[in-house]
């Protein structure tokens, strides 16, 4: 049976370091502050919004969160934002997505100032990080990287596949992996073989969105499995229950450690955010990062 890696545990850990240096910057007399952006009612999304803003204060940071109806012009948006960006209490500024129709995903984000991007979305950060610079990195791809180097240590060397190529997580995860000297593979649904191309790999990251895809039969005995999906599977009870993008069970007798889902990847991608928002702050007040915050040196 695969090891399980708790996300959840370690995710609860890195807040504690993060509440330290948040403690630090109070005896200097500064509060990080993150902003959080919600446009419309989605109920997934106001779940998340509400668990971010709680560790938010938690970890001893601001929080501000600015709930929109749906019907919200692009034209307020970019204002809000605008403000944000000149908002002295405001070091971090995030825009829930998806984000409604008569909204351009790609306008909103290119608005955000880059020093305050804590999701990593902005060109200028993808650009940074890609070339080996300082950007921000991804929240999610970040976590799953933490989880990776706790899991195995030094990855040089090692076959990775990662399955999607999203800009959020797939594209920067492939990024990332081949940053710490793994040699990558990103397949999506066009791939040939693909289950082969599984198989193959030490590492395997799924974040295709697809309940339970990936199964024990795709992976290789004793390889580390990351599960990024969440997705809400309705049972005959009428509950609705969570299941990730690989059918944990089979992958389970197969992989040499895997992460659960819930529990996994996404308490590490709001550890992440807050880990952002704090070298954010750092940044914008000329401090030094601490050498315990991974890649960001
Ligand atoms: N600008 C932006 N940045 C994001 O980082 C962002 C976003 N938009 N839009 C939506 C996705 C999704 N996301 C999750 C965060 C935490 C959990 C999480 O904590 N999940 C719990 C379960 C929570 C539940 O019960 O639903 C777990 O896996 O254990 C999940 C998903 C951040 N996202």
């Amino acid at each position: 049976m695969a090891q399980l890696i708790d996300g959840k545990a370690f995710a609860a850990s890195l807040r504690n370091d993060i509440a330290e240096e948040v403690a630090k910057l109070h005896q200097q007399g500064i509060t990080p502050g993150l902003a959080v952006i919600l446009v419309g009612e989605d109920p997934a999304s106001q779940v998340y919004v509400r668990n971010k803003g709680k560790q938010t204060i938690e970890v001893g940071m601001s929080s501000f969160v600015h709930k929109l109806p749906e019907s919200t012009s692009q034209t307020d948006l970019l204002a809000l934002i605008n403000k944000l960006n000149n908002d002295n209490s405001v070091q971090g500024i995030l825009v829930q997505i998806p984000l409604p129709d008569h909204i351009d995903a790609d306008t909103v984000i290119n608005a955000i100032d880059p020093r305050k991007d804590v999701d990593g979305f902005h060109p200028v950060n993808v650009g940074r990080f890609s070339t080996g610079g300082n950007g921000t990195i991804p929240c999610t791809p970040l976590g799953c990287l933490m989880l990776l180097k706790d899991q195995l240590g030094d990855l040089s060397g090692a076959r990775a596949l990662v399955l999607g190529r999203s800009n959020i997580v797939g594209k920067p995860m492939s990024t990332l992996l081949l940053n710490e000297n793994c040699t990558v593979t990103t397949a999506h649904s066009r791939t040939k073989d693909l289950q082969e191309e599984c198989r193959r790999a030490d590492i395997l990251i799924v974040a295709v969105g697809r309940p339970e895809m990936v199964k024990g039969s795709w992976i290789k005995p004793g390889a580390t499995v990351i599960d990024v999906g969440i997705n809400r599977i309705e049972q005959d009870s009428g509950k609705a229950r969570l299941v990730g993008d690989v059918q944990f069970s089979s992958a389970a007798e197969v992989a040499g450690a895997i992460t659960p889902v819930p529990g996994g990847v996404g308490p590490m991608t709001i550890a992440c955010l807050l880990l952002n928002t704090l070298t954010a702050a750092l940044r914008q007040n000329d401090l030094p990062i601490p050498t315990w915050i991974p890649t960001q040196n």
